[in-house]
């Protein structure tokens, strides 16, 4: 399997003559130039990752990573630890919200356990737990460096596999009860913001613990002081099993020039992570949608990306990426369906 240095190492810029030719392809269809919006902007993204100026993403997975975090203990989340192994579950039985969207964007779901605490185990559940969950990041570095790198690899491989089974188009989604707290505090980490424009109420905390949230990120990077420069660091000190997994995959991704959609605010700080470990990697992923976690627009803009959905959405899993896969799919399918004015004898100007 592909070490991270080996993942780094192959991740390469986009193909600039691939987009030239997908931009000439674009004008030559029945539509004024640059009608199609942002579609256009993905066709060509997708052809600089790809090489090609015919992408096809019908293959497409959405790789949610799971994994628990023990500052939870700090009364950061509205919902207890349990309900991770029980959302695994509802994932394994088709019963969420990423496993309606996946059926209906056509897309294979995999859910992978990188850090769950407890021994739940079921022969759909892929088992690759390091640990039982993260330290608590509010005492100490939430897991050593080399488990982070551990974790990354776990999502590299992940991406590798479904990459060789035909995937063209991947997602990062998760499930972790109260990883809105680590994925601040990557983002406080990379940016200069008070807290208070970056913490949000994750699954839905009231004011009170809005507050202690607060102070619980403050104290993370107090005692921790992560490195922004260095994204294992951070996904070590103040960041979580399932999203270091969510940054292997991005990185993955963009090793095999596979795109990888970048759902909500988790998904975002996994991305900020990435980008920290090889800048190379942010041509490779498009982001889904804005959500509504106040720090999520600040991690985006940190990484040059722009949602395509406004839904007011707040859930993670995946579910604005499952949603934007379909977006994706229809930018291709223009590309490779639409008539040019010439064979459709449309005067063009
Ligand atoms: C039933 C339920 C289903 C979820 N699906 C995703 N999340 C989302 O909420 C959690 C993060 O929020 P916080 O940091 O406030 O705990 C993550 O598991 C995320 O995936 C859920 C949360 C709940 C309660
Ligand atoms: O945007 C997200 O990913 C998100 C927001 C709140 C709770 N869980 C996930």
């Amino acid at each position: 399997m592909p070490s991270l240095k080996e993942t780094i190492d192959q991740i390469q810029p986009l193909k600039k003559e691939a987009m030239d030719l997908c931009q000439k392809k674009l004008n030559n269809l029945t539509k004024p130039p640059g009608s199609l919006g942002v579609l256009e902007d993905i066709a060509i993204q997708l052809a600089g990752i790809t090489g090609s100026t015919s992408p096809s993403v019908k293959n497409k997975t959405m790789l949610v990573m799971a994994g628990d975090h023990g500052v939870v203990a700090e009364g950061v989340s509205a919902f207890p630890q349990e309900v991770t192994p029980q959302m695994v579950l509802n994932f394994i039985n088709g019963g969420a919200a990423i496993n309606v969207f996946c059926r209906h964007a056509e897309a294979k779901v995999v859910v992978v356990d990188v850090g769950i605490v407890g021994d739940f185990t079921h022969p759909d559940l892929i088992q690759k737990k390091i640990k039982q969950g993260t330290d608590n990041i509010a005492a100490g570095p939430g897991m050593s460096y080399d488990e982070a790198v551990k974790a990354i690899e776990i999502g590299i491989e992940m991406a590798h596999e479904e990459v060789q089974q035909g995937a063209a188009l991947l997602g990062a989604g998760e499930m972790g009860i109260g990883n809105t707290t680590p994925s601040s505090a990557i983002l406080a980490a990379c940016i200069d913001l008070p807290l208070e424009q970056i913490v949000g109420r994750g699954s839905g905390i009231q004011d009170e613990a809005l507050t202690n949230k607060i102070r619980v990120i403050q104290q993370a990077l107090d005692i921790n002081q992560p490195d922004a420069t260095d994204g294992v660091d951070l996904l070590a000190k103040v960041g979580g099993l399932e999203i270091a997994a969510m940054t292997g995959v991005m990185l993955g991704a963009a090793a095999h020039r596979v795109p990888v959609m970048v759902d909500g605010f988790i998904a975002s700080a996994a991305a900020l992570a990435a980008s920290r470990i090889c800048p190379k990697v942010t041509p490779y992923m498009i982001a889904s949608h804005a959500s509504m976690e106040p720090g999520h627009q600040h991690a985006l803009r940190l990484l040059g990306l722009t949602p395509m959905l406004h839904m007011n959405m707040r859930l993670g899993e995946g579910t604005g990426a499952a949603l934007a896969f379909h977006l994706v799919e229809a930018s291709t399918r223009a590309l490779e369906e639409m008539s040019t004015f010439a064979d459709a004898g449309v005067t063009s100007s």
